[in-house]
């Protein structure tokens, strides 16, 4: 088959010319993400080969070689995995399949300096196109196991790449690069040369769990005796050392391939864990915490958990990857393990290694499985108190933390019942009390004012929605403190959240205020309230008899002070905002009516009630009426039913008044 030509997909170009430009400094972790590609394509084959006993592959010796020719300057990253067929490499290889790509490479073009765009870069990490960092060509020669033909992918990283078919490839896949000219003051090293080699797969791919070999050196080169500190540790007694002078060398393993969940805590360095991290999540920031796990007994596993500092781009998308890598007894068998941690913890990252369980095991056991759910349980008891850990000692990365994934977590108050106190304990929330910091709810109990009884809260778009709210008008006036409450899933949990510690979590925009009554209502203003009710009796049957189509009652308001009325839904009705996420997801839900407060102490309202007392046949009245429900729903942020309907009813009632 001939070569063809491909053009790279626009955003894959830009990323290319940044890469080719050299905006990340650190040029040595190409070498890092090339390793972790070989290695998830060991992965890959090996849980294959679980799976298919008919696959055609040979998986006696995986590993991952480091070829350098000094002479040429390249250098071979190799690996005997899964390797890639023909389209997989025009997919996968040629394209940016990563979502938000476009809005990432818009933030890097305005990112002010290099430190900035470092940081972006960290964010989102280029894998293989951190190749065109070091080297002005790269070449890719790959053989899907099972397949007999292997593809050829060649680029300069300029605009377009081309592939050919190619006869003879060994199964895996072989990265070459030709390496750039070298230049320290650019930290642009000699690649080729065994020391840096050995000491940038010490740093970054220590763990990794299959063998890293240095192969094809020159015998008697500037070869150090022995990688250092290459330990045995029992890992499947993998070959390291010296060899004989003269002889063939011996390939040399780079790695000591050391499971770090395996090893006690206080032997393993932060930086370790760290390089672990980034190879499990493809993340290129370093973790928020790190969870060491054990358990002993009839049922034996080791865990090691992260938090990331911060989240991934797919969050909140339905097909992002979540759950964590499980192993047993060192050998990796599913990636992304859905089945040992909730949803509302899926950003948590990590390694669960059992003892226990079959090699061969299904998604669909998995979840059945009863060793499996109680590792689900533990783990998330586990991270759990990490995050209230964090809350108590290191309030800076519970902070981050919560910014980053408050909102997802709280989707377990939600579908984590055994948790929900726990849950609930180490939320935080915006607050009136505080235009900064957010409170727990421990913290609002502490602060509420004598003769308070609940703790109250709103939902809505945002911080400022909520505050210049009428609902908000007698609470201020009260000096209640009110949560502000404006995640999407807000709107959902706080209908199955009835209480914190005693005490009723209460919209300040549902039901009754909740204000007024109480041991501190004085006889004076009880009786004014009645009198106000009978005054008003006639003008709520009219005005609710008016708005019928619109609302289901007209009453008279507690929460006002300022606004001269406001709309409220009963106690168990469907908000607004619900219903529009309800809608957002696809499920349709019935408008509701809700009920339309008046404040008897506003002259608008006092005056219409005048005006329907002394002549009620007046044609103007039900339009002033409408207009008071219109600015009551434009006050809480919604629209008037008909706009323009109520534009035009409030110029003509204008026009009179002038
Ligand atoms: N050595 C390899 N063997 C088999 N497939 C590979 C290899 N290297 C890359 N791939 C495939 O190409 C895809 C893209 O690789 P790339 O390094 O660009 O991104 P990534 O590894 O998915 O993510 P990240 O950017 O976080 O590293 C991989 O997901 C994998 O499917």
């Amino acid at each position: 088959m001939p070569t063809e030509t491909f053009e790279f997909q626009v955003e894959a170009r830009q990323l290319l010319q940044m890469m080719i430009h050299s905006i990340y400094s650190n040029k040595d972790v190409f070498l890092r993400e090339l390793i972790s590609n070989a290695s998830d394509a060991l992965d890959k084959l090996r849980i294959e080969a679980l799976r298919d006993d008919a696959l055609d592959a040979d998986v006696s010796d995986l590993h991952i070689a480091i070829e350098a020719d000094r002479e040429a300057r390249t250098l071979t990253i190799r690996d005997n995995g899964i390797g890639m067929s023909h389209d997989d490499v025009v997919r996968l290889i040629g394209t940016i399949a990563k979502s938000g790509t476009g809005e990432f490479l818009q933030q890097l073009k305005e990112a002010k300096n290099e430190a900035a765009a470092e940081g972006l870069i960290g964010q989102f990490g280029v894998g293989f196109y951190s190749s065109f960092m070091v080297a002005d060509e790269v070449t890719l020669l790959t053989r899907r196991a099972g397949e007999d033909k292997g593809t050829l992918w060649t680029s300069t990283g300029q605009g377009s790449y081309t592939i050919a078919t190619a006869d003879e490839a060994p199964q895996g896949t072989a990265v070459t690069l030709r390496l750039k000219p070298e230049d320290a003051e650019d930290r642009m090293f000699d690649y080729t040369d065994p020391a840096k080699i050995r000491e940038i797969v010490k740093r970054y791919s220590d763990f990794i769990t299959w063998p890293i070999r240095l192969v094809g050196q020159e015998p008697g080169g500037d070869r150090e005796a022995t990688a250092d500190g290459a330990e045995e540790d029992g890992a499947e007694g993998e070959e390291s050392g010296p060899q004989g002078a003269g002889e063939r060398p011996e390939p040399e393993t780079l790695n000591s391939r050391k499971a770090l969940w395996a090893r006690p805590r206080n032997e393993v360095s932060d930086a370790e864990y760290h390089e672990l991290y980034k190879h499990i999540s493809h993340d290129w920031a370093d973790p928020l915490e790190i969870i060491p796990m054990r358990a002993e007994g009839t049922f034996e596993y080791q865990a090691l958990l992260f938090l990331p500092s911060r989240p991934q781009h797919d969050l909140f998308s339905q097909d992002s990857k979540r759950g964590v890598q499980l192993y047993v007894k060192r050998v990796l068998i599913m990636e992304n393990c859905e089945a040992l941690v909730p949803d509302y913890l899926r950003f948590v990252k990590g390694v669960v290694d059992a003892a226990d369980l079959s090699l061969n095991v299904s998604r669909e056991i998995l979840q059945q499985d009863r060793q499996i759910q109680l590792m689900h349980r533990r783990l998330a008891k586990k991270v759990l108190s990490t995050v209230k850990e964090m809350k108590a000692k290191r309030p800076d990365n519970y902070a981050a933390f919560w910014r980053h994934f408050g909102a997802v977590v709280k989707e377990g108050l939600l579908s984590d019942f055994d948790n929900r106190d726990t849950i609930l304990g180490v939320s935080s929330f915006a607050t009136t009390n505080d235009a900064e910091q957010p409170t727990s709810l421990q913290d609002y109990i502490d602060r509420m004012k004598e003769g308070q009884q609940h703790i109250f809260y709103m939902t809505g778009e945002s911080r400022n929605a909520v505050e210049s709210s009428p609902h908000m008008e007698a609470f201020r006036e009260k000096g209640y403190e009110v949560l502000i409450l404006t995640d999407p899933v807000d709107e959902v949990w706080v209908g199955a959240v009835p209480e914190f510690q005693g005490k009723e979590l209460r919209s300040i925009a549902k039901g009754e205020a909740g204000l007024d009554g109480g041991e501190e209502e004085t006889e004076e203003a009880k009786a004014e309230r009645e009198q106000q009710r009978e005054d008003y009796a006639a003008l709520l049957t009219w005005m609710g008899e008016q708005l019928s189509e619109s609302v289901k009652e007209v009453r008279l308001s507690s929460r006002l002070t300022v606004s001269p009325a406001c709309v409220v839904s009963d106690q168990n009705d469907v908000t607004p905002a619900l219903q529009n996420l309800y809608r957002a997801m696809g499920q349709d839900v019935p408008a509701g009516k809700r009920i339309l407060e008046l404040n008897p102490g506003h002259p608008l309202v006092e005056g219409l009630r005048r005006a329907h007392t002394d002549r009620a046949s007046d044609p103007g009245l039900p339009g002033t009426a409408e207009v008071i429900y219109g600015m009551a729903l434009l006050a809480e942020g919604s629209q008037p039913d008909d706009p323009a309907r109520f534009t035009k009813l409030l110029a003509e009632r204008l026009e009179r008044a002038l």
